[in-house]
């Protein structure tokens, strides 16, 4: 690969990470937009803000999905968890 191919494939490859970036984004977004629907009907069950056997699931379901996939599986973990974290503050706000 020469010096100018190598730039337009870095190039392209940061294009196609804008993008995906930008859907990531949208994705968290509407996920979080969850969060007030999820709240209301917890309190009119009168359950608790945090799930830990939903999270659990979460993470058993995930840790399937990763068998065949070759990334760090903590770390994949870690941004779920993440976004559970976002959707608990979220929902702290119709508490
Ligand atoms: O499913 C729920 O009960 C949620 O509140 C959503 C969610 C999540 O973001 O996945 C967040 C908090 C709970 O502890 C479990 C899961």
């Amino acid at each position: 690969m020469n010096k100018q191919q190598a730039e337009q494939l870095l190039k392209d490859s940061r294009d196609k990470i804008d993008i995906l970036d930008k859907q990531i984004l949208d994705l968290i977004v509407e996920r979080t937009s969850l969060a007030q629907d999820i709240i209301t009907s917890k309190k009119a069950l009168g359950m608790d803000l945090f799930d830990a056997q939903r999270e659990e699931a979460i993470h058993k379901k995930l840790k399937s999905m990763l068998d065949e996939i070759n990334i760090d599986e903590n770390l994949v973990l870690e941004i779920f968890d993440l976004l559970a974290t976002i959707s608990k503050n979220e929902q702290k706000k119709y508490l």
